[in-house]
């Protein structure tokens, strides 16, 4: 931005509108339209994009919105919190980890909340398994979807599951063959896919290593995490540069903490490189047990906000989202992170239902 600004300065153009245009077909570098005239501006705007026709969320709040909560959240708001997430249209639902209940005591009603929730057809609801243990656990609980986390920072790798980023390949590879001879799909995250809480920058090259392995394991969908919120449109745009080389953009998602608030930028850019998966939470709860300081997921809601005016089906109803936003905020003494959920909320007067 340093350069606009001062090349912008330099022919007097600092009051013009600026517009930021990047050609994804074959990554070239950032050019900049300066806009004297709003005519043009229009014309422009029209070549904005493109964007995919739909795109998936994938609701983690149950999941990652909850295990940071300190305190326990009683297991029927868990089980009606997902059972109301699933009447939304969403069509992923991710229900709970089969981690240890030391490392993450929120997490240890896993198998009473795959017990009680309703498991309306059409709607998946993977659980987050670090382990053969908690795959056995997941499979006895029903569960017909896994998630596997994987990190690109050796420091989180130990400090989240406990092992080396090869230690836990070597782990994930027999996690998938079993899963693979049970017929339960499986989903791949990477953290610390723009940063790590520990190391700082992480090498793109680590980030596009780490997906592939996954990849070939047999994961549908590997998951970019950016896990602290510290990623920009451009970092994003360099990642997933990368990890697209390795990876085919139909099963790439991208999972963005709001940390320095730049989680819908990002994801814009996402969507313009042409990944059509999103993660995010509703009312933004979320954050990470062993990325401190990190905060929540973007929120559901604001994804659908803008997914919405940029004529991107998600084939979810916000007005439901929003409402669940409010009634999981109520409960859990929170105002909700979502600014479109504050927004609606005074405009509608609306009330939790
Ligand atoms: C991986 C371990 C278990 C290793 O932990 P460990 O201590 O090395 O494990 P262990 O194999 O030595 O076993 C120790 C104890 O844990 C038990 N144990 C062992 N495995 C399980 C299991 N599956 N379920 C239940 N219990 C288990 C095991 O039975 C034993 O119990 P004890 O004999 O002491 O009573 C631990 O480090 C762990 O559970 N870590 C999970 C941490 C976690 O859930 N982090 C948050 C999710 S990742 C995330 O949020 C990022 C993401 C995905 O959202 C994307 C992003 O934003 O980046």
């Amino acid at each position: 931005m340093y350069s606009i600004f001062n090349a912008c300065k330099k022919s007097r153009l600092l009051n013009s509108n600026l517009l930021i245009n990047k050609n994804i077909n074959n990554n070239s570098r950032s050019f900049i339209t300066v806009v004297t005239n709003p005519i043009t501006l229009k014309q422009d705007v029209k070549t904005f994009g493109p964007f995919p026709e739909y795109v998936k969320i994938v609701e983690v709040g149950p999941r990652d919105g909850l295990q940071n909560e300190k305190q326990i959240v009683p297991t029927n708001v868990k089980i009606d919190l997902i059972n109301r997430l699933a009447g939304t249209g969403l069509s992923v639902v991710e229900a709970t980890s089969f981690v240890s209940p030391k490392w993450v005591p929120q997490m240890a009603d896993c198998k009473e909340v795959m017990a009680g929730i309703k498991h309306v057809p059409g709607v998946s609801y993977p659980t987050l398994t670090p382990n053969l243990q908690g795959f056995k656990s997941a499979l006895e609980s029903g569960a017909k979807e896994i998630a596997l986390f994987a990190a690109a920072s050796e420091s989180f790798s130990k400090k989240n599951i406990n092992v080396t980023i090869e230690e836990s390949l070597a782990r994930y590879k027999d996690v998938c063959d079993a899963a693979k001879e049970n017929d339960i799909k499986i989903r791949g995250y990477v953290s610390c896919v723009l940063g790590c809480p520990y190391e700082g920058r992480i090498s793109v090259e680590k980030v596009a290593e780490v997906s592939r392995k996954l990849y070939e394991f047999g994961c549908y969908e590997i998951s970019l995490g950016d896990t602290i919120g510290i990623g920009t449109p451009g970092a994003t745009f360099k990642m997933l540069s990368a990890v697209s080389k390795e990876i085919p953009l139909a099963n790439l998602a991208v999972h963005f903490h709001d940390t320095y608030g730049q989680a819908l930028a990002n994801i814009l850019t996402a969507l313009q490189f042409g990944v059509s998966t999103v993660d995010s939470s509703v009312a933004g709860l979320g954050g990470c047990p062993y990325a401190v300081g990190a905060s929540g997921n973007v929120a559901t809601e604001d994804v659908l906000y803008m997914m919405k005016d940029l004529g991107i089906d998600c084939k979810v109803n916000l007005d439901k989202v929003l409402d669940i936003s409010l009634w999981i905020s109520d409960i859990l003494g929170k105002t909700p992170s979502s600014k479109v959920s504050l927004a609606l909320s005074h405009k509608n007067q609306r009330t939790c239902k």
